[in-house]
């Protein structure tokens, strides 16, 4: 039992029985694979990946597939989901064998290989042992096939998040390791990707191996994602869940693009929210409090990761966004608030020039949003700085750094 699922009883006072907010917290884990009636609007791209690994299922080679979408559009949960009901669907005799690689984690050849030997490997039935680390990459690679070739007809391996990964020769070795005689099992590999060029810039040689078919995986809209949630409505205790609180994580997680991992998290966040608040329901208030929680994580990586010049700049941007109530202002205001910023925390004062660099590099990570104005014939064009989130957030995160905070000290 998880430690979320409802228990029927705990003798200990000192210990609820059960839990007031969630029945079954596991559903909306990130990793988690929810059966094929809880998975929405992907029928058709689940079908053609099955097409493309169809062969493993009679024991011959799978396709290789190239799966790329933008974050949250259910390019992992398919791949799971189909592998699984490859290995469920194998012809009597076939053993088909399937292993998931973050390579956001295994970001090198030798960990990704070890990786698979490891996953792919059952000591009891083969007798051999992968040692986690310690190893050439090339030992590895022969422990790899030593295994496959002991248990499986077919194996489909998932590269997740590819483009992480710091040698794309894998792809290379992966597929080309029936043909080149290394092994008899026949391998498919599933490559995944949020960047669309991937492909263009991977070496000549592993593109002509790595012969494979593309999927594109299309955002969400917010009644896909809303259905995505209501199929996880068990997650949570009968009646725990305010009418609006699935509508109002959809709608957010729709703003930027229709991410369900977005929806799920925000979803989640929101019954931890009610759960440490002590209430008895999650409500649209304990949505709003998880997607400004989202937000600021989102920003605080993004501000905590600025160097201070820009730092001070976002600070002039967010004091004359919090204590005015236009949203938008021309650069050379907030260059006014930027210098009595560096003169009170004794910074250097950047040039004009510069200033407007560090406002454009704020626009290009999504912070700033920057629009031209033009001021008429005489008045020529001004450029327009504003916040793209609540200055709030901005601020509060801004003075987590501690050379900031003198800002607010007179
Ligand atoms: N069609 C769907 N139906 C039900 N749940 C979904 C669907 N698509 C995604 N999810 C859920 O949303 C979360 C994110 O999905 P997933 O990890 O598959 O996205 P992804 O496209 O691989 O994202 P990333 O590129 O960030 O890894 C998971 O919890 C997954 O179960």
């Amino acid at each position: 039992m998880t430690p979320d699922s409802s228990p029927s009883s705990v003798d200990d006072p000192l210990f609820e029985s059960g839990h007031r907010i969630f029945a079954n917290k596991d559903l909306l884990k990130i990793g988690h694979v929810p059966e094929a009636d809880r998975i929405v609007g992907r029928d058709e791209e689940i079908s053609k990946l099955a097409k493309r690994l169809n062969g493993a299922v009679h024991g011959y080679s799978p396709e290789n597939v190239m799966i790329y979408g933008k974050t949250g559009t259910g390019k992992s949960l398919v791949s799971k989901h189909v592998c699984q009901r490859a290995q469920n669907a194998a012809q009597d005799g076939v053993e088909i064998g399937t292993a998931y690689i973050d390579c956001a984690e295994d970001n090198t050849e030798t960990q990704a290989i070890s990786s698979l030997a490891a996953k792919l490997n059952d000591e009891s039935s083969t007798g051999i042992s992968v040692p986690h680390t310690g190893l050439s990459t090339s030992k590895y690679y022969k422990l790899l096939w030593k295994t496959l070739d002991a248990q499986f007809d077919s194996v489909i391996i998932i590269l997740d998040e590819i483009d992480l990964m710091n040698d794309d020769s894998v792809l290379m070795k992966l597929s080309r390791a029936e043909e080149a005689g290394k092994i008899d099992c026949s391998v498919g590999v599933i490559a995944i990707s949020n960047k669309i060029q991937y492909v263009d810039n991977v070496n000549e040689r592993v593109k002509s191996s790595f012969q494979h078919k593309e999927l594109f995986f299309k955002p969400y809209d917010a009644n896909q994602l809303r259905e995505i949630m209501f199929n996880r409505e068990d997650a949570f205790q009968d009646g725990v869940l305010s009418e609006d609180v699935i509508p109002l994580s959809a709608a957010f997680a729709a703003q930027e693009h229709g991410d369900a991992r977005k929806a799920i998290d925000i979803l989640r966040h929101a019954g931890e929210v009610a759960y440490e608040a002590g209430a008895e329901q999650v409500t649209e208030e304990h949505v709003r409090q998880a997607q400004q929680h989202a937000e600021k994580d989102r920003f605080r990586e993004l501000v905590n990761g600025a160097p201070t010049q820009a730092k001070a700049a976002l600070l002039a941007l967010t004091e004359l966004s919090v204590n005015s109530n236009d949203d938008a202002f021309l650069t050379s205001r907030v260059y006014d608030q930027y210098e009595r910023i560096c003169n009170h925390l004794d910074m250097d004062i950047l040039s004009v020039r510069r200033f407007r660099d560090i406002l454009k590099e704020q626009a290009f990570l999504g912070v700033v949003e920057i629009e031209k104005i033009n001021k008429g014939s005489a008045g020529g064009i001004h450029l327009q700085n504003r916040l793209i989130e609540d200055p709030q957030v901005v601020r509060e995160t801004i003075l987590e750094d501690s050379r900031m905070q003198d800002w607010t000290r007179e």
